[in-house]
This record gives C-alpha cells, sequence and structure tokens, in this order.
C-alpha cells in the first residue's frame, strides 16, 4: 500500500529490521511496508540484519583511513581533475563549475563499477564513463575497496527488489533501469569543525542524492542530518551494527514524489576526524526516468527546489541529466588551470 503519512513529518529517523525479509514471502512483505512508509515519510531509515558483517564494516574504514592518510602529493596522483569522468580523489574545498554552490569540507575517493578499458561507452568518450585511476601509492586500495563494492552492490539489489516490492511493481520493474548500472562507491573524510565556526562551509552541504538511492556506512561520530517539514535539521546519529538507506531524486521521480528525497548536510561536530562510506544506486547512463505511478495526493510532496532537484514533468536521459549534473559541481580536467591559477 502507498504510504499517505504526510512527507517529512518526522523528528527521528526509523529503524528498518531486514531479518523477516530474509525468511519467506510474508516476511519480505512486512519490511516492504515498513520501507514504504519511511521511504515517503522522512526519505531516509536505518537497516539492521542487513548481512553485511561487523568486520567487512571494519575493513572498508580502514580502507578508507589508509587511503586518506596518504601524502597530499599522492592522492593528487589520481585527482579527478585530471579526468573529465569524476573519478578518483576529490580534495576538500573544491570549487565546482558553478560557482553559486559552497565548496564542500570533506575529502573522497571514488569510483563508478569498472568498465574494461574496451567498452564501448569508453571508446566512445562517453560522459561518465572512463578508466578509474587507482593510486600506485595504495596497490592494495582496488581489492580492498572492490571486496566491500561486490557485498554492498548484492545488498543494494535485495533493497532495490523490496522497494519493488513496497510499491506493488512487479518483479523487474524499477531492475530494467539498471542493465549496465553505474553504481559508486565512495570514501569520505571528513576534518573536524567547531560548532559555531563563522562561515560558510560544511562538511557536506545541504543537498539532496541524485541516485536512485544510498546506503551509507558512517563511523561513531555523528554529524549527518536531515531536514524534515518544518525546516529543522535532525540527526542522524550513529547505530551500531545499522547502515543508512535513503532515497534519491530517481526514486523520487520514479514514485511521482509519493517517496521523498529528503535534504541532508553533515557537520562533523565531534572534534575527530570523521569517516563514511556512501554506495550509490545509480541507474544506467541511457535509462529513461519518468513516474511509474500517479502520485495520489499531489499536494503532499516533499520540497523540489533545490539545485540537485530532478524533475517529474519531464522524462529525461538519466545519464544526461546526471552528467549534467555532475559537471556543475565537480572540478574537471579542462577546469584544473583555471581553479589553480584563481
Ligand atoms: O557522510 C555522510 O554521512 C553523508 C554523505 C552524503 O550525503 C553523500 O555523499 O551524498
Ligand atoms: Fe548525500
Amino acid at each position: 500500500m502507498l504510504p499517505t503519512a504526510r512527507k517529512l513529518s518526522f523528528s527521528e529517523v526509523p529503524v528498518v529490521d531486514l531479518a523477516p525479509a530474509w525468511t519467506g514471502p510474508e516476511g519480505r512483505r512486512k519490511v516492504a511496508d515498513a520501507i514504504a512508509d519511511a521511504a515517503g515519510r522522512v526519505g531516509f531509515f536505518y537497516i539492521i540484519n542487513h548481512r553485511i558483517s561487523d568486520e567487512d564494516i571494519a575493513a572498508i574504514f580502514r580502507t578508507a583511513q589508509d587511503f586518506h592518510e596518504l601524502p597530499m602529493d599522492k592522492k593528487m596522483e589520481v585527482s579527478l581533475k585530471l579526468n573529465n569522468h569524476a573519478q578518483g580523489y576529490l580534495n576538500g574545498m573544491t570549487k565546482g563549475n558553478d560557482k553559486t554552490i559552497n565548496e564542500n569540507l570533506q575529502e573522497a575517493f571514488q569510483i563508478r563499477r569498472p568498465l574494461p578499458p574496451d567498452d564501448p561507452g569508453i571508446l566512445a568518450g562517453k560522459p561518465l564513463h572512463g578508466v578509474i585511476p587507482w593510486p600506485p601509492a595504495m596497490p592494495d586500495l582496488k581489492p580492498r575497496m572492490m571486496a566491500y563494492y561486490d557485498k554492498i552492490d548484492a545488498l543494494g539489489y535485495e533493497m532495490l527488489d523490496l522497494f519493488e516490492l513496497s510499491l506493488d511493481f512487479e518483479p523487474g520493474t524499477l531492475k530494467a533501469s539498471f542493465k549496465k548500472d553505474m553504481n559508486s562507491l565512495r570514501l569520505l573524510h571528513y576534518p573536524t569543525q567547531r560548532p559555531d565556526e563563522p562561515g560558510i562551509h560544511l562538511g557536506a552541504r545541504a543537498h539532496t542524492d541524485t541516485n536512485a538511492f544510498t546506503i551509507l556506512a558512517q563511523d561513531s561520530n555523528g554529524g549527518l542530518e536531515v531536514r524534515n517539514r518544518d525546516g529543522e535539521f535532525v540527526a542522524v546519529p550513529p547505530i551500531a551494527g545499522s547502515l543508512v538507506v535513503n532515497v534519491g531524486e530517481v526514486l523520487k521521480v520514479w514514485t511521482d514524489g509519493v517517496y521523498s528525497s529528503a535534504v541532508h548536510r553533515v557537520i562533523n561536530r565531534s572534534g575527530n576526524e570523521r569517516y563514511s562510506i556512501p554506495f550509490f544506486m545509480y541507474p544506467s547512463y541511457d535509462a529513461l526516468i519518468q513516474p511509474l505511478i500517479k502520485n495520489p495526493d499531489p499536494s503532499n510532496i516533499a520540497p523540489e527546489d533545490l539545485p540537485t532537484s530532478f524533475p517529474r514533468d519531464k522524462p529525461f536521459i538519466y545519464g544526461e541529466l546526471k552528467s549534467y549534473n555532475t559537471a556543475r559541481i565537480m572540478p574537471r580536467k579542462s577546469e584544473a588551470k583555471t581553479e589553480t591559477a584563481s
């Protein structure tokens, strides 16, 4: 059943226990209904009993730390400013092309699903297609990241099935847009910041995610916040053993706004270095995205006026809008010179 509760009317983020989903159809139905409520009313929810082990999560955090502790010149060897497909190292406080958008304090190493060098998209110079620049200074980064990627990607497809069920879609309805997905893993590092720090810079500025949905592992420091109906930023504090799932713009469009793509940000007030590991479920470049249902309650919708908001009123090719968006917020090869000069 589609959720009817008022969108973004929440003061805390719900927990969805996936344990019943692994027991059979009845359990899956129960979990899907809990997901429907959380995805509509909040747009964010924790998952527990997701079957990614504590050891695997601890390992990817160690990997993130090992990478970000490399000397800056080693990280800059794989800067995403050296390519035009936004993969590699993104240093903190980077200016994108759109100068009206503030810099983030966070630094990142990010990849999309690896492609073979003879992939037709790479050969054709298609946007967002390129060979991942793995750092020579950390030869085991690739196997360590890919070990986690394979597991979180499999969970991503389990969650996609549950989202389908939550909407009473035929199995495979959403999966059809993932024939050649661009699912993406980021290793994020946030410096500390004073809570009362003057200025405009946040760990991650307020945004919505421009994918179908995200599965985030956060460390024990906290700092993630999601905006509710009253404009208050509500904390998403770490819960041991949990991952955080949030609805992105594509799932919002598919559901005509029945599921909420909620605005969120990160302020690292902990006094410690913070790490987080988001995994983004990205449809195929060529997927045509448009509402798959008609919202029965069109006035009950989360705000859609962000630079990251995707339209519900005109169908779009996913990769075209995504690459336009990426070009605005990420520095690129052609801009690197101007940026260092200014
Ligand atoms: O670091 C976090 O907790 C959230 C990161 C995030 O929102 C993103 O990368 O889109
Ligand atoms: Fe996000």
